[in-house]
């Protein structure tokens, strides 16, 4: 270390070897007289620090071999001070004037590799983005989701910024959780207040439920929508009554959600946060007149939002391409990113991963201003690295996935054909990274995440997460690789 600690003070990094460890060169930052750098050594990545001021004295660790620096863990106290002392480590928000995409990583571990995808396009990352589902499934926190992101933003030396997505939040707690850590963005999950009923409504119900309503709300309704025909260039808009009146039940109170948590957390913040709006996870596709109708209520309510993510029609399924009629697709594309051009807003395309067959559409028709989510693919590529590198690792997951699937559709729609997928038995170790080339095995491996990693033998020990985190830490090379291929696609085709 007493070398490191030379070189580091130097400046001359390429003198330094070491059969113990290595240096991530772009890692390297100076504050006052303490220079740090992220090393990864045989117990895992480490930050070292050398100098004598108050970076060096606030960060924790201990004493370097040979006597010169310290070695810090990554803990979330060390974050906290490199926060402090390096602001583009902590996440910001990007607002509407730039295209983003969510980069979900539930494993801590993908960041560096989508830093090296997106540094230097005209796109911002939201690296720290995971859902309360995914925390749940993989047993991390948000803490731990932001401390990734920013060792990862240290690691590559990453200073174009980087966002903070709580995603698909629900409920109070958890939206105050993630705005109390510090996150920049907040999906605002509005499928529980999403009435689905009314799809399937005799006209006698509707009729009753839509009198129950405030003559004064329905009057206001009326005026506002079957008035004049509603003016967003490039949409097609086209209010019924009937139609009206069946938008206006399924989304009424998801609308009164939206504008309570802007007005109890977004509005009286001191600090940018971008608001997203996603009623995608509902049985009802989202017609661009239900859009319309739903982005008007909010600007007369006084509601300004960073994103909107519809459902759109056909399938946005985990981890496959999109499943339905591309042209009708195209229409309606066409008027909800017109909607979002007209009311100031970007459209979110949620399970976003691997829609390559719409990923032009997309960029064509959002002018290359969109957010794109993705988490799963992310996933699914580390899996390919252990299809790779550690064959009988993949084949005793994949066994695993097979016997626990059913356990796993609880939490993700996907219209898997288990019967569809080679057998283990049939396929050679060579041939083990082609099932993340089909569909099927594709969303197996995708939706039994959670059980995979959380998976504990009789002892109590982790069943595969030590042995597949390690294969992944080994050959991290090819899982960036991996990343910048396949990330690389999906920036490529969306126009990036
Ligand atoms: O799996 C999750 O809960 C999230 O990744 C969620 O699916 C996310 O909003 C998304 O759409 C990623 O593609």
């Amino acid at each position: 270390m007493k070398q490191l600690a030379e070189v580091l003070q130097s400046g001359n990094i390429s003198e330094f070897v070491s059969s113990e460890y290595t240096v991530y060169p772009k890692s390297i930052a100076k504050a006052g007289g303490t220079t740090i750098a992220i090393v990864k050594t045989a117990e895992g990545k480490k930050l070292f620090a050398v100098g004598d001021d108050d970076l060096y004295d606030a960060l924790v660790g201990e004493p370097a071999q040979g006597g010169e620096g310290k070695l810090c863990a990554l803990s979330h106290a060390n974050r906290l001070t490199i926060n402090n002392f390096f602001p583009n480590t902590a996440p910001r928000a990007f607002g509407t004037k730039v295209a983003t995409m969510g980069l979900g990583d539930r494993l801590g571990i993908a960041s560096p590799g989508h830093i090296e995808t997106i540094r230097g396009k005209d796109i911002r990352p939201v690296l720290a983005q995971q859902s309360i589902r995914e925390l749940a499934l993989t047993g991390r926190t948000y803490e731990d989701v932001l401390d990734a992101a920013a060792y990862a933003v240290l690691q590559e030396g990453y200073t174009d910024g980087y966002g903070a997505d709580g995603d698909h939040l629900k409920k109070i707690e958890d939206i105050e959780y993630a705005l109390r850590l510090g996150f920049t963005m907040l999906t605002l999950d509005c499928s529980e207040k999403i009435d689905n009923s009314i799809a399937g409504a005799s006209d006698e119900e509707l009729a009753a439920k839509y009198e129950a309503l405030p003559a004064s709300l329905r009057e206001q309704y009326e005026s506002r929508y079957l008035g004049e025909a509603a003016a967003v260039p490039g949409a097609t808009l086209a209010f019924t009554k009937e139609s009206l009146v069946k938008d206006v039940l399924i989304y009424h109170e998801a609308i009164n959600f939206m504008e309570e948590i802007y007005n109890r957390y977004i509005a009286t913040l001191d600090r940018e946060v971008d608001f997203e709006i996603s009623i995608d996870e509902t049985e009802t596709p989202t017609s661009p007149e239900a859009h319309y109708l739903v982005a008007n209520e909010l600007r007369h309510r006084g509601v300004s939002i960073f994103s909107m993510a519809p459902r759109f029609c056909g399938e946005f399924q985990k981890g496959i391409d999109y499943i339905g009629d591309i042209a009708q697709f195209e229409r309606e594309l066409a008027s909800h990113a017109a909607i979002a051009v007209h009311f100031g807003y970007k459209l979110s395309i949620h399970s976003g991963s691997d829609k390559f067959s719409v990923f032009p559409l997309i960029g064509q028709y959002t002018k290359g201003l969109f957010h794109l989510k993705t988490a799963g693919t992310n996933w699914l590529e580390a899996v390919r690295v252990v299809a790779s590198e550690n064959p009988s690792l993949y084949r005793r997951m994949h066994q695993y996935a097979l016997d626990h699937f059913e356990e796993a559709t609880a939490y993700y729609h996907v219209t898997t054909d288990l019967s569809a997928i080679a057998p283990l038995e049939s396929v050679t170790d060579e041939q083990l990274p082609d099932y993340m080339n089909e569909n099927n095995a594709r969303q197996l491996l995708h939706i039994t995440y959670g059980l995979l990693l959380q998976a504990k033998n009789e002892d109590g020990s982790l069943t595969f997460a030590d042995e597949f985190f390690q294969t992944l830490y080994d050959r991290e090379d090819v899982f960036v690789e991996g990343l910048k291929r396949h990330i690389g696609k999906h920036l490529e085709l969306l126009g990036k």
